[in-house]
């Protein structure tokens, strides 16, 4: 049986197959074929009487590949049969899995169906003395999810904050101490005091206000300040063209100036009115910070982290010397330190051992940047938005039928916030963009226990990665009638059926929105109790800048821009929603009257 297998080797004759060694016969046995083919191939390679040197070199390199080809089928049948995740073959055993190829194009090897991050069940990874595992597939996605209760994020904050946000060594070391998990009733074998539980006092403090009663009047001064913003602008571009050079820059600076006051109050910003450059510069270099370049290696990346970090010194230190308990309004909230949070986590942070005003400067610079995803994915839905006019039109035919007409043109837009909100081509905007826009790593570590996804156990302490990328580009788990790299808003809408009796008679044929076929396959905010508490938020300042823009601004993206690309370079993937990778030039003038409602 044996032999009838290895006939099935292209171009070998039956001689040589009943004159190969014991060790294929080995191979065949075990059922490695090709390698057992391969080895038949080399006794045929070899001259009588010697090795040539091209031939060795040709059967080392056909040797290995189909060693590690071997390995993989074997691979994907202990994984039908066991529970450990079983480890991602490596062509050098020494190296494991080495991504050189990644230093490249990362997004090109998170992708490339032939390597660890697209095994169909979890898989054990290991690259020199590291391991890690992969976890990808919408019901493993959701199982990891599910499971995340018994996760910390200990060593991924401290890596943050230490390496990214310059938190000081004294107060990076209460990381190390916290043994409290992340429940508001501590582990019973727990020693930290309960002033230093600090895991499960800063996520209570960013639920609390990102998620709970501090959310509302964040939004409501963001959406006052944007409104009133857009308005100005509107008035100050007039009705003729005029150029800018990056639509991104544009977008992107009137949504930070607004998300930055109304986080910060107005004090922020005018102490510091050139922070918008420092903090888009330190957001490009992310990757510098983490990969623990040396400061005399990227000094200029150093320098604007620096000056980041003072402006948010600055803003505190005024607060300290200004507040009083008087300047809080109805909402809680006061000019000086802007939202509540800001205020009382000052205070929070003050209790805890190892920490200073420079510890707290880092740690809410941190707080602050995360909204930078909301403003990134803005600028893309905007941009895709404008280059597509049949896009443009659905959009402000939705858009205008929220509008709430005001007496006169120099009294701001207003809308219906509320139907806004639940528009189905707007909403489908937004989540496309983040499908095909956020690339980011999302990693959980079960602590003390084991974490079970389906059939599978991954022990405890050990680091799962599941990449948004894969998810989102996963050709079994999405609508593929257009390719997957490209925008298209029909992988969130359902239209009702056209030519039933039903549809006839119903008046209403617009499309409905959903995410929910696509569980575990849309994730840009993560899941699980870790989940991005900004998401309500940020769907939210997305939605309502987008259609501020669309409402008062006529954009023509240039034809330079009109193919823009996102940065998948080394240092642009994987920190978030993509950069773009160039300036996306356009012309933009007041939107005509009489368009309004076109
Ligand atoms: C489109 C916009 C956004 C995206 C795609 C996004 C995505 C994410 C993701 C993937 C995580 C990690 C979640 C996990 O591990 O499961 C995260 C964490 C976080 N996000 Fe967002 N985010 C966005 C906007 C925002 C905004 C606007 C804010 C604040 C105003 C924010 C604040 C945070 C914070 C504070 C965390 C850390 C939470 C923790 O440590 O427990 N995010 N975000």
């Amino acid at each position: 049986m044996a032999i009838e297998r290895k006939r099935e080797c292209k171009g070998l004759s039956p001689q040589l197959l009943r004159t190969s060694t014991s060790i294929d016969r080995l191979f065949v046995k075990v059922g490695c074929e090709a390698l057992a083919c391969n080895l038949a191939m080399f006794s045929q390679l070899l001259p009588h009487g010697g090795i040539s040197f091209g031939a060795l070199s040709l059967f080392l390199v056909g040797a290995v590949w189909i060693w590690f080809t071997a390995k993989r089928q074997g691979l994907e049948k202990v994984a039908n049969a066991g529970r450990i995740p079983p480890t991602f073959p490596s062509v050098f055993p020494l190296l494991g899995s080495l991504p050189i190829a990644y230093l490249f194009n990362p997004k090109g090897f998170v992708l490339d169906k032939k390597n660890f991050f697209q095994s169909r069940h979890p898989t054990r990874v290991r690259i020199l003395h590291q391991e890690f595992y992969i976890v990808r597939g919408p019901e493993n996605v959701k199982a990891l999810f599910k499971g995340s209760w018994a996760c910390t994020s200990i060593p991924f904050v401290k890596f943050a904050l230490g390496h990214a946000f310059g938190l000081p060594t004294r107060a990076l070391s209460l990381f190390d101490k916290d043994d409290s998990g992340g429940n508001h009733v501590p582990h019973p074998d727990s020693t930290v005091e309960a002033r230093n539980r600090i895991d499960y006092r800063v996520h209570e403090s960013l639920v609390r206000f990102l998620e709970g009663k501090g959310l509302p009047p964040f939004w409501n001064r963001f959406a006052d300040n944007i409104t009133q913003r857009l308005h100005t602008l509107r008035g100050r571009i007039g009705s003729d063209w005029a150029y800018h050079p990056d639509l991104m820059k544009l977008i992107g600076d009137e949504a930070t100036v607004s998300i930055l006051n109304a986080l910060c109050g107005p004090y922020f910003l005018a102490l510091n009115p050139d922070f918008l450059d420092s903090f888009w510069n330190f957001d490009r270099n992310l990757q510098t910070y983490l990969q623990g370049i040396p400061w005399f290696l990227a000094p200029r990346a150093y320098a604007d982290r620096e000056k980041a970090l003072n402006a948010v010194k600055a803003w505190q230190q005024h607060a300290r010397d200004h507040f009083t308990e008087s300047a809080i309004d109805a909402d809680g909230d006061d000019p000086y330190w802007g939202c509540s949070f800001f205020r009382e986590r000052h205070k929070m942070f003050l209790e805890m051992d190892g920490f200073d005003y420079a510890a707290i400067a880092s740690q809410d610079f941190g707080a602050i940047w995360a909204a930078r995803n909301s403003v990134t994915a803005t600028s893309w839905a905007i941009f895709d938005i404008y280059r597509d006019p049949e896009l443009l039109a659905s959009v402000r035919a939705e858009v205008d039928s929220c509008r709430i007409d005001t007496a006169n043109e120099n009294t701001p837009v207003k809308f219906d916030i509320e139907r806004l909100f639940r528009l189905p081509v707007l909403q489908a905007v937004y989540a496309e963009t983040l499908r095909l826009r956020m690339h980011f790593y999302i990693i959980r570590m079960p602590d003390r226990v084991d974490m079970k996804i389906r059939d599978w156990v991954i022990p405890r302490r050990k680091v799962i990665v599941t990449p948004t990328t894969v998810a989102h580009m996963d050709s079994e788990a999405w609508n593929n009638e257009r390719p997957l790299d490209q925008f298209w808003i029909g992988r969130f809408l359902k239209y009702p059926p056209t030519n039933t009796c039903e549809a006839s008679k119903s008046q209403d044929n617009a499309p409905m929105f959903s995410t929910k076929d696509v569980e575990g396959s849309w994730i840009p905010y993560g899941g699980g109790p870790r989940q991005c508490p900004g998401r309500h938020f940020a769907k939210r300042q997305i939605l309502l800048t987008t259609v501020l823009i669309v409402s008062l601004f006529d954009i023509e993206i240039l034809r330079e821009g009109l193919n823009a690309k996102e940065d998948f370079s080394l240092n642009g993937f994987g920190g978030g929603v993509s950069h773009s990778a160039g300036k996306i030039p356009v012309r933009i003038r007041r939107r005509q009257e009489g368009q309004a409602r076109d």
